[in-house]
């Protein structure tokens, strides 16, 4: 019998097909006693098999790009920690086997970024995505990760580590789906980023029967365990027309009566620009420049490098909007360099536009680059801070880019409440807003994003996150300002209406987002998308925000 889940779509398209499940078989080597002898040739098992994992996640780094090179890149510099390193041959000093040392000294790490706080509990399932490759070169056993599989199928995963994420091969991996990662965790955005559908945040995706087919709804999260042909037959022909609704629409970003609201692409470095001018955007509304910074967090990129990184996206949109976002460091996203690494709380500390007026002369730096790159090209340059809190930090943004010379509109994300609630002040200051609902939605419902059994309070309809959304743009629309929504709001369809009907100016989002909601978009009128909206606001839970909306919109 046809059993019926729901987890937490991410990444749009239909997939059908077989379950495989992930290797993730936590792999323990015996705890036995060496003699001490046979330490130095331990010690130089162990830096060989850290020395090639590291880099194997390199080599898979480059050949992904983007913002997946990043996110790998990240954690091979995790592998080579020099502490861990030390750890391992302290351990193998004393009598350990490499393979029982290593795995060992990963799980005192592990416990220590545990208990560190909230950036950490996102990065624990990187850390042992990386102790398993160790372990399991060590064993001289098959890799955990990706099934090898020769025929397509949906990959089930307790969660997804991105250096998997980032090696998926669309052709064989119809798509997949996790037990944790919230709705704007690291994977989903990242899926987002491959086109691969995806739903996550899905209580017991892991104990479906390998080989059972299942059909999984990237949109609704929906997913059939088991389903007839019948009913396959019907969800294929569904995705055929949403397929076909999709190529038939192209052009710009706009309603159903000519009402515009650009669609822009959310992208995290150069390698991410052909699937975004492919997908028809008309811009680039959040470039998270913090990817560049990622390769070697030790140190800040020179400002030549980022002149060139820079120049390359700019490049790719003449006459179009390019919305680049200052490093946001901190939190889910640590630079040794900027993050303080004793904070109780990274999320609630010193990140975003604070880590940068700690650090004015990163700030200088990127603010200058921007400057350099810009100069002579006929793109519209926005240039954005992420975590404003007040009118003070707006200020002091704007007092930076003057500093550095920058012809540019300088804006200020909203992501935490007290922005939405003083957007009026905030402009005062800058030029723009754009809201990044991802955050937002985190501070407001306290609520990690990072934690998938959290997710009913990340969800983006949220009639709270809504009026914040509500504020911020009607202020935006007060002082003929423009507020934009960047985060992964924007990406849901049918969402990005209600946003639209909010007084939102324009949508940015993964590449793959973005044929979905030109499509919506384009069935409804701007009257329509304001009368959704404001049912949307009239509910008391996300599902019936959504409910609400869905109504109005088909006209029930
Ligand atoms: C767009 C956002 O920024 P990031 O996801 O990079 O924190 C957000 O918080 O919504
Ligand atoms: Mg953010």
């Amino acid at each position: 019998m046809t059993e019926t889940l729901r987890g937490v779509g991410v990444s749009h398209g239909v997939a059908i097909g077989q379950v495989r499940h992930m290797g993730t078989a936590v792999l323990e080597p015996l705890a036995r006693q060496t003699p001490t002898e046979e330490a130095p040739r331990e010690q130089a098992r162990a830096r060989q098999a850290v020395e090639a994992v590291a880099a194997d996640l390199q080599a898979r780094g480059n050949l992904a790009g983007g913002e997946a090179q990043a996110v790998l890149e990240a954690q091979s510099l995790m592998a080579l920690d020099p502490e861990l390193m030390s750890d391992v041959e302290r351990r193998i000093t004393v009598g350990s086997t490499a393979e029982r040392a290593v795995y060992d000294a990963f799980a005192s790490y592990r416990a220590l970024l545990a208990n560190a706080g909230d950036y950490l509990a996102g990065r624990v399932a990187d850390l042992d995505d990386v102790r398993n490759r160790i372990v399991a070169r060590l064993m001289g056993v098959p890799m955990p990760g990706v099934p090898d599989s020769d025929e397509p199928y949906v990959l089930i995963a307790r969660d997804l580590a991105p250096a998997d994420t980032a090696l998926l091969d669309p052709t064989l991996v119809l798509g997949f789906v996790t037990e944790e990662g919230g709705p704007t965790s690291h994977s989903a955005i990242l899926a987002r980023a491959l086109g691969v559908p995806a739903v996550v945040a899905m209580p017991g995706a892991t104990r479906m029967a390998e080989g059972v087919v299942v059909a999984v709804d990237g949109s609704t999260g929906e997913i059939l365990v088991d389903p007839s042909e019948e009913k396959q037959q019907e969800w294929r022909q569904l995705a055929a027309e949403r397929k076909a609704a999709l190529s038939a629409s192209t052009g710009p970003g706009q309603t159903s009566d000519g009402y515009r609201v650009p669609l822009l692409a959310n992208i995290g470095g150069p390698a991410d620009v052909p699937a975004a001018v492919a997908a028809g955007a008309e811009g680039v509304g959040l470039f998270r420049t913090e990817f560049l910074f990622l390769d070697d967090s030790t140190t800040a990129p020179s400002e030549e490098a980022q002149v060139a990184a820079y120049r390359k996206v700019l490049e790719a949109f003449p006459e179009g909007r390019v919305v680049v976002r200052v490093l946001d460091a901190g939190a889910d996203k640590p630079l040794d360099f900027m993050t303080p690494g004793d904070e109780p709380n990274p999320a609630l500390g010193v990140r975003g536009l604070r880590s940068l007026l700690d650090h004015p002369e990163v700030m200088q730096t990127q603010l200058r680059a921007l400057a350099k790159a810009v100069a002579g090209l006929p793109v519209y340059l926005e240039v954005m801070a992420p975590m404003v809190a007040d009118r003070i930090d707006a200020k002091a943004f704007a007092d930076a880019c003057r500093t550095a010379g920058l012809s540019a509109k300088f804006g200020a994300m909203v992501e935490i409440p007290s922005a939405a609630l003083r957007a009026r002040s905030i402009l005062q200051e800058v030029e723009f807003l754009s809201l990044g609902t991802n955050d937002l939605a985190q501070y407001t419902f306290a609520a990690d994003r990072q934690v998938g059994s959290l997710a009913r309070l990340q969800d983006s309809w949220q009639p709270a996150l809504l009026d914040l959304i509500a504020m911020a743009a009607t202020a935006a629309k007060a002082t003929g300002k423009s507020c934009g929504v960047c985060g992964e709001a924007a990406a849901d369809p049918v969402l990005a209406c209600v946003l639209t009907g909010l007084g939102v100016t324009s949508l940015s989002m993964g590449a793959s987002a973005i044929p979905y909601v030109r499509a919506t978009l384009a069935k409804y009128t701007l009257a329509q998308c304001t009368r959704a909206a404001a049912a949307a606001r009239a509910t008391d839970t996300a599902d019936e925000a959504r409910a609400a909306a869905n109504q109005v919109l088909s006209g029930e």
